[in-house]
């Protein structure tokens, strides 16, 4: 028996043989022209064709997966593929070749704006391959036929094939590539059947081969013995177990102390999920999806009406946070661009940007106070990447004059941090940026892949600077939106230092819960203690995990 291990996307255990997923046909060596006008058309056709044949299926499929199936079938409509294959065409190219590097300018496009966007290159690379099928007169790719039990593995699933599969017969997917927000995660856990992304040994596996695995670990076990698949099921479910017995509704500690339990979103259709799986508010609405991947920023009456969307999901009371404009860096924005840098993550980004283009942020704040104007609420507003005292005032006396009431930034920079006391000064709370926060503190870019053992929040490092901003805060509210929130054992460290507020997809808010409601304060405390006294990330988890509850080892590990 072997283990493989990836990103547990969709809870379950799974057992069965593999079905491969064959790649898609590729590019042909021979790709004539019949001119210019007859090639462009060809390639139309094609891409209607998918796209028809997309829409068709989404007859027969339920809710969310027609949703997903119209929005991929909407790419393959979209004018400005047409436009950029024609271009290619008079460069010289033929029509699969031009088909191809009009998908890959897009693909490049939406990696380049990061995060949920660069999932969708999965979705985009799909509508290419089964048009480049079409084109040559071949079946569209997809799944191979099957009816037994399977689990599927692939580089990667197109969302038009996962949103069709049949639980019944399809016991667990398994990818090579993909993320947590990717469609086929999200599409994996609607439909309910397990599903491990990002795990690279995949590649290795061969058709037939006996499987297992645990959606919510992301343990893949390959030609298991019975007493592994035994174990991993009774982990799974003593999991359920302690997930079913949490209490719902707001989070406290076990002695009842209040910790906020909220959810991040990129967008306001996002909210109403999160609300059901129990996030309170929102610890951090990342603005910036609305402006990515356009030519133009969305207008003031365009952004007031997200906002207040967003605002009016969740009670008059709730904390609701939106996070300004975080352009630059990983997040690039066409009508923003202040020229290339030599190293973006340290050049003009968030409120650095937003310092030199102040039409943009002077028209989000506009839209935010009509939001709150609105819908009668008081949205939480804050800054993302300050550095000093002076520029969180700088953003604190725009935001008040804009007729926000509640202003605060984001602790991402370590000067930030050491020096909460002063530069949270002038804003009523801060939140903290643990991704950013890691990759400064670490000086580790957090996009390289290689460096993932520096670019743990578990650094005792970045556990330090937590703390530090938690000790200067002179009584604000300090929340976390980055991944370390949605951290079980994470979270109680985080707790224990001075966090009040925990912000994170909504899928980790039931488990972090259910840490959360198994400890008291003192107890997060001491947690928290021997993780700073910790001299590397596994040391301070090892020391977290031994004074922790032991029931919720299930949840983390
Ligand atoms: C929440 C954060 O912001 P983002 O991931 O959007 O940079 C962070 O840096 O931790
Ligand atoms: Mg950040």
């Amino acid at each position: 028996m072997r283990t493989l291990s990836g990103l547990g996307v969709s809870a379950g255990v799974g057992q069965a043989h593999a079905l491969i997923v064959s790649p898609a046909p590729g590019l042909p060596a021979s790709d004539p022209s019949q001119g210019t006008e007859a090639d462009l058309a060809r390639v139309e056709a094609a891409l209607n064709k998918v796209a028809d044949r997309l829409d068709e299926r989404s007859l027969h499929a339920d809710p969310s997966a027609l949703a997903v199936l119209q929005a991929t079938a909407m790419m393959a409509r979209d004018p400005g593929l047409l436009t950029s294959v024609k271009s290619h065409l008079s460069d010289g190219h033929g029509p699969a070749h031009a088909l191809w590097a009009a998908f890959d300018d897009f693909c490049a496009q939406l990696s380049a704006a990061g995060g949920y966007l660069a999932e969708r290159v999965t979705d985009l690379r799909n509508v290419r391959d089964r048009a480049i099928a079409v084109m040559q007169g071949l079946p569209e790719p997809g799944i191979p036929s099957f009816d037994s039990p399977v689990i599927l593995v692939a580089e990667d699933l197109a969302p038009a094939d996962t949103a069709t599969l049949n639980p019944e017969l399809v016991r667990g997917l398994i990818t090579a590539a993909g993320g947590p927000t990717s469609h086929t995660a999200i599409l994996a856990s609607q439909i309910g059947i397990p599903a491990v992304v990002r795990c690279s040994g995949a590649r290795d596996i061969d058709d037939g081969t006996a499987l297992a695995l645990d959606g919510v670990t992301g343990t893949v076990l390959i030609e298991p013995d019975e007493s592994a698949v035994a174990e991993l099921t009774e982990r799974a479910n003593r999991r359920a177990e302690v997930l079913a017995s949490t209490p719902q509704g707001d989070a406290t500690l076990s002695d009842g102390e209040r910790v906020l339990v909220l959810a991040n979103i990129g967008n306001p259709s996002d909210a109403p999920a999160a609300k059901k799986k129990g996030a309170e508010g929102v610890g951090l609405f990342r603005t910036e999806f609305l402006f990515l991947d356009r030519q133009d920023a969305p207008t003031v009456a365009e952004q007031t009406e997200a906002y207040a969307t967003v605002l009016k999901t969740f009670d008059e009371s709730a904390k609701v946070v939106f996070r300004t404009l975080d352009a630059g860096a990983d997040k690039p924005l066409a009508f923003a661009d202040l020229g290339p840098e030599e190293n973006p993550a340290l050049g003009r980004r968030g409120l650095r940007l937003s310092q030199v283009r102040t039409d943009l942020i002077d028209a989000q704040l506009e839209a935010l106070a009509k939001a709150a104007e609105q819908t009668n609420r008081d949205p939480y507003v804050m800054a993302p990447m300050v550095a000093t005292k002076a520029e969180a005032k700088w953003f604190s006396s725009r935001a008040r004059a804009a007729g926000i009431k509640t202003v605060g930034i984001m602790v991402e920079v370590p000067s930030t941090a050491l020096r909460s006391f002063q530069v949270l000064e002038s804003v009523d709370f801060a939140s903290i940026g643990t991704n950013d926060l890691t990759q400064y503190a670490m000086a580790a870019d957090r996009l390289q892949g290689e460096l993932a053992e520096l670019l743990t929040p578990w650094q005792p490092a970045v556990i330090q600077l937590v703390k530090a901003t938690c000790d200067g805060a002179g009584g604000r509210l300090i929340g976390v939106c980055g991944e370390a929130a949605g951290d079980p054992l994470l979270a109680l460290v985080l707790v224990g230092v001075g966090v009040r507020s925990l912000s994170m997809a909504a899928g980790k808010i039931t488990a972090v819960k259910a840490a959360l409601s198994r400890h008291s304060l003192e107890q997060c405390r001491k947690i928290a203690d021997a993780a700073l006294a910790a001299s590397d990330p596994q040391e301070a988890r090892t020391a977290a995990l031994k004074l922790a509850d032991p029931s919720i080892e299930v949840l983390v590990s």
